[in-house]
């Protein structure tokens, strides 16, 4: 494939409140990166009918899950933690009737943040839903006061994860209080916080691209090597449609 890839980004949602109206929005720094890594963005809202989301699936080369606020855990069979601040209920729906298409046709995914928890929890891994409670001796990975609070990373050196950071310290952006657990069947870890908390995952499927990051490679503060992620995931969206174009050839 020669041509740009078109990545889809599902939008956030803001009911509405007091004199402001109901709004949907993403963070520039998710498209931007797309756009600088040689994709197009397409920006899709939330939707509850499967059948549009399979025709805009259809019309896409790859998907970017997007970070936001908290999954609701009762979705995933268990309760609800006094720590949890769940998705508008909108996206939520929306998000996991595209993780469940997106799965369902191996369309190459990127999951940051939630997108990574959703893109696990729908592959049947689960969370810890308070790091602080769950892994007490972490260190902090969410500063309320510092959007661009960073912290150490070791990563796999035979994976892309490795492979975009190479050796020598790492330091990543990190905004989060939940955290994977038990890895979904089909994934492994590709990098980690020095105090064990999973940081990336990648598919070991032959037939998926797909991996997440817990960190945001997308935040004001990216480095050159973090934009690496997103060039590499349009590499692979790019060698996926020209997959595709040569079996119907
Ligand atoms: N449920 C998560 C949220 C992690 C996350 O995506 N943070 C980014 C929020 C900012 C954004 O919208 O990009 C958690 O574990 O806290």
């Amino acid at each position: 494939m020669t041509c740009k890839p078109l990545i889809g980004l599902n939008a956030d949602y803001r009911a509405a409140a007091r004199s402001t109206p109901a709004f949907s929005y993403i963070a520039a720094g998710y498209f931007q990166s797309i756009l600088s890594a040689g994709g197009i963005p397409v920006i899709v809202p939330p939707m509850d009918d499967p059948d549009s989301i399979h025709t805009i699936l259809d019309q896409l080369n790859g998907f970017l899950l997007i970070g936001g606020a908290d999954l609701d855990p009762r979705n995933d069979g268990f309760m609800l933690h006094p720590s949890v601040r769940p998705l508008d209920p909108i996206r939520e729906t929306s998000d996991r009737l595209l993780m469940a298409d997106i799965a369902e046709r191996r369309m190459p995914l990127l999951g940051i943040g939630t997108g990574m928890q959703l893109l696990n929890v729908q592959q049947g891994g689960n969370l810890f839903l308070d790091i602080k409670e769950d892994l007490p001796s972490a260190v902090p990975h969410l500063d309320p006061q510092d959007p661009s609070h960073r912290h150490t990373l070791n990563v796999e050196s035979d994976s892309l994860i490795g492979r975009v950071y190479g050796d020598g310290e790492i330091r990543v952006s990190s905004r989060h209080h939940m955290a994977i657990d038990e890895v979904a069947p089909g994934f492994r870890v590709t990098a980690r916080c020095p105090d064990g908390v999973v940081e990336a995952i990648e598919s070991e499927m032959m037939d998926w691209f797909a991996l997440g990051t817990q960190f945001h490679p997308e935040c004001n503060a990216a480095s050159a090597l973090d934009v690496r992620i997103f060039e590499e995931f349009v590499d692979g969206v790019r060698e996926h449609a020209a997959q595709d174009l040569r079996l119907v050839a």
